[in-house]
């Protein structure tokens, strides 16, 4: 401004008036052209220093554009790097006859690269977790392991203990058994019980005083007969045959067993023994409790054969034969007593039991006499023989069990037998006098023993000569015109309590010579 106004003094020196207006005239023009200039100007100034923001902006622009080029180069770099990378570790793919290339937008380079790029990241962090997870898996399975073994070793342990307290009880077992063995021939190997038949009169000559005790009334006079247990009237079945139990369970253990049934006709003697289809006596209860050991036993198998046979009138026959009525011979030899030719079938089961019981029951020679009427006519003797080898000591056990229900003693007088029951009867009174007199000569420890003056007692030698356990069951009535027979049979079982057999021999061999020595 300072300029135009001394050059506007320098142009009008000399013409005042006209001049003036002139003057007036140009510096207006001046003026306005100096307005307008200065609004150029200011235009100008404006325009400059909004240019000079719009070149700030755009070298902010170009900056950040080539920042975000720079950025888009590497990005694009390392997706091609991942692309070569991916193509490399794919199968190879056959060359396409035309490849087009597609038109890539930045945009969708700049996607990819942002997408790959969180690939990238979400890969690492999926590595490094399936990382941890496999880490912290191989710890839980080395933990597992570790418990694994440490469970194996208790079970191992556990097992251990088990067999020790197993073999501790077989030990105890075998101890108990062997101290049960001693108190029973403490006892005597000849045991004696006396069973009372239910009365069938109103009058009784029986009084029982205790466990042991029976006592006989005759004619005001009272007579004591003492045995190792005496069963009352009201005894049952079950109660009768678990006295003899513990006797009968050491066949098992290769011991020779006997049980007689001794008493007058009509006393209960079959009852005692074989007893009633719905009620069984001793011969089904043993055989089957005998079954039941034998399949209890752990290591050691067993055999179980049954034979049958009657003594009829002195004579044998064999009553599970399938051509009955063959006379059977005694062969001895040395202590051994045996029957050749006699059947022997093989019992796994109670219904095998019952079947041959049965089968022999039908063959069995039974008469209807004045005081029986289903008398046995024959002693009938039923053998069980019990064969266990054992697997881990390798010995052979064999032990019999013979169940004999002899026939019964009767005063001819009294059953008015006749004929071939008459017969019959001779024969049972002469076997069964012969059975007194071994029991009277066993009594006094004769030396010599007449086994061999009837079939029975010789068939029984290997029972009554000591190496054997013995029960003998008395069987009564109680009825008071039975009392004299009663006598009769409560002093025939005196004289048999009398008696001291000899130590029962335990027959066990060795499993390659299993020839038993009895
Ligand atoms: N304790 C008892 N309880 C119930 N009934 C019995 C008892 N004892 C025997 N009897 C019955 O008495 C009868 C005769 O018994 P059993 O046939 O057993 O005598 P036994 O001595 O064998 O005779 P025998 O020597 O003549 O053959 C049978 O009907 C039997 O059922």
């Amino acid at each position: 401004m300072k300029r135009i106004k001394s050059c506007k003094t320098q142009l009008f020196p000399f013409r005042q008036d006209g001049a003036l207006l002139e003057r007036d005239r140009v510096i207006e023009d001046l003026k306005q052209k100096l307005r307008t200039k200065e609004k150029e100007v200011d235009t100008l100034f404006h325009r400059n220093s909004y240019l000079a923001r719009e070149v700030r902006y755009l070298t902010d622009v170009v900056q950040h554009l080539n920042q975000k080029l720079a950025e888009l180069e590497a990005d694009q770099q390392e997706a091609r790097e991942k692309i070569r990378s991916l193509l490399n570790h794919r199968p190879p793919v056959p060359p396409a006859r035309t490849i087009i290339k597609p038109s890539v937008e930045p945009s969708q380079l700049r996607q990819v690269s942002s997408l790959t790029h969180e690939l990238n990241v979400s890969n690492k962090q999926l590595r490094s977790t399936v990382g941890q997870a496999m880490t912290d898996m191989k710890n839980q399975l080395e933990e597992l392991k570790g418990a694994v073994g440490k469970l194996a070793q208790v079970e191992q342990e556990a097992a251990g203990e088990v067999e020790e307290l197993r073999s501790l009880y077989r030990r105890e077992a075998v101890e108990r058994k062997s101290l049960y063995n001693k108190l029973l021939e403490l006892q005597g190997n000849i045991r004696v019980f006396c069973r009372c038949r239910k009365s069938s009169a109103s009058g009784s000559c029986l009084e029982k005083t205790d466990d042991q005790e029976v006592v006989v009334v005759q004619k005001g006079n009272k007579k004591k007969f003492q045995f190792d247990k005496v069963y009352p009237q009201s005894s049952t079945q079950e109660e009768v045959f678990a006295g003899t139990l513990p006797v009968i369970t050491s066949c098992v253990d290769g011991y020779n067993v006997c049980i007689l049934a001794y008493g007058q006709t009509g006393s209960g003697k079959t009852y005692t023994m074989m007893g009633s289809k719905e009620n069984p006596g001793v011969n089904i209860r043993s055989i089957r409790e005998l079954l039941r050991i034998c399949a209890e036993k752990e290591k050691v198998s067993y055999t179980l054969k049954i034979s049958m046979l009657e003594i009829y009138n002195d004579s044998l026959n064999d009553l599970l034969s399938k051509s009955p009525g063959t006379a059977l011979d005694i062969r001895v030899q040395g202590k051994s007593v045996s029957v050749p030719g006699l059947t022997q079938i093989q019992v796994k089961t109670e219904s095998d039991i019952l079947n041959v019981m049965e089968t022999g029951e039908k063959n069995r020679k039974i008469a209807s006499t004045k005081m029986n009427i289903q008398s046995s006519r024959s002693h009938l003797v039923v053998a069980l023989e019990v064969e266990g080898s054992d697997e881990v000591s390798g010995l052979t056990s064999r032990g019999t069990l013979t169940l004999c229900d002899l026939a019964g003693s009767e005063r001819i007088s009294k059953t008015e037998a006749e004929g071939q029951r008459l017969v019959e009867a001779a024969a049972i009174n002469k076997s069964l006098t012969a059975l007194g007199q071994v029991f009277s000569a066993l009594k006094c420890n004769a030396l010599h023993i007449p086994f061999r003056n009837s079939k029975l007692t010789h068939l029984l030698q290997p029972c009554l000569s000591g190496d054997a356990k013995c029960c003998v069951f008395v069987n009564v009535s109680p009825d008071e015109k039975d009392t004299v027979e009663t006598l009769s049979t409560l002093q025939f079982g005196s004289t048999i309590r009398q008696v001291s057999l000899g130590k029962a021999t335990q027959n066990i061999v060795p499993a390659k010579n299993n020839k038993t020595a009895k």
